[in-house]
């Protein structure tokens, strides 16, 4: 078993990017990165200040725009047109979930897609599932890149995705099906899950649910990747993955913290700073392949 050091790559990546901000601020073009938050959840607070710090190390500007929880779902919407008009903003993100009264439909629908760098724009969505992606959302991209780092060949291998959710699931399971994986995308009606896991060559768990994934589950020298974010019975932070467990069957596995987290924040970055080199060449907005 070895374990995938997802922040050791996401500082070996950031190291990198940081390059590529300078070059683009010699040429004065200065990646902007505004994050908008509604509300006091205290996860969101933690994702979101990891993003600041992140964004500023690199030399991206970064902006967070706290708002409270009661904000108008018109309120929201006039900002985000706002920084769509903004040329020093070139990537806008809303941090998701939003309360109950705001249609995120409505609001992802609002970012303009050159600035989404989320992804999670219909039109982005809908390159991405035409297989010509421009914007992909960060923690699939992030695992991809785990991947490709740890020479992980998905191509004929059978990969399967618990969870179907828009911003992991299912881009996750369009990615890997992209490099030629065999996907089966699972979820809480799915029948004989573990009869589905135990066949998988590589495992992506993303269903917010605590030590889920148990041994018993996993093939013999699969890859576990371990996108959950959760807390175990004492409080403390956690994946889906019952990790000291899963660790002795899997060939590769990520932990939590430490694995897909750090590298969803690379992605984001990554993405940022694409944003601001497709707006310096004439606002091209075109798949990178
Ligand atoms: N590390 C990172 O960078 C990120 C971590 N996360 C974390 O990943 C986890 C998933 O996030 P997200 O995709 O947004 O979650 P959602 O809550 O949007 O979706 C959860 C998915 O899991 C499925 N599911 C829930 N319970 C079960 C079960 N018992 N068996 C099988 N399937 C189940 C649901 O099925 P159904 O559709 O049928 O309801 C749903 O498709 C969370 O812990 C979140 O915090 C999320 C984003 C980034
Ligand atoms: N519009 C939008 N875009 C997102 O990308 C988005 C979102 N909304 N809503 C919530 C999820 C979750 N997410 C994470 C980012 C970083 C860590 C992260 O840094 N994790 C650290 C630990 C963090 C901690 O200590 O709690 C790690 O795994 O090592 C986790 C989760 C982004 N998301």
């Amino acid at each position: 078993m070895k374990i995938i050091d997802g922040k050791a790559l996401a500082v070996q990546m950031q190291a990198d990017l940081k390059v590529k901000v300078e070059k683009l601020s010699e040429k004065g073009v200065v990646p902007g990165l505004v994050v908008i938050l509604l509300g006091e959840d205290p996860a969101s607070q933690v994702y979101v200040r990891n993003k600041e710090r992140t964004a500023q190390r690199l030399g991206i500007n970064s902006k967070v725009v706290r708002l409270p929880d009661q904000t108008s779902e018109s309120e929201l919407l006039a900002l985000i047109d706002q920084y769509n008009q903004d040329e020093q903003w070139n990537g806008i993100l809303v941090q998701l979930p939003l309360p109950a009264h705001i249609s995120e439909e409505k609001v992802l629908l609002a970012i303009d897609p050159k600035k989404d760098v989320d992804g999670f724009h219909p039109m982005n969505m809908g390159r991405l599932w035409a297989g010509n992606p421009v914007m992909v959302p960060s923690t699939p991209a992030g695992i991809m890149a785990m991947f490709k780092h740890y020479d992980v060949d998905l191509s004929g291998k059978r990969a399967v995705v618990i969870g179907r959710s828009n911003i992991v699931g299912k881009p996750i399971a369009q990615l890997m099906m992209m490099a030629n994986a065999t996907v089966t995308i699972a979820h809480s009606r799915s029948k004989n899950l573990s009869e589905l896991t135990k066949a998988a060559d590589i495992l992506v768990v993303a269903i917010g649910v605590a030590k889920f994934v148990t041994a018993d589950m996993v093939k013999k020298g699969a890859v576990v990747i371990d996108v959950g974010m959760d807390r175990d019975e004492n409080g403390k932070l956690c994946g889906d993955v019952d990790f000291d467990s899963v660790k002795e069957v899997a060939s590769l596995i990520t932990p939590v913290p430490g694995g897909v987290g750090p590298m969803t924040i690379t992605m984001l970055m990554e993405q940022t700073i694409r944003s601001a080199e497709m707006s310096e060449n004439n606002n091209s907005y075109s798949s990178n392949k």
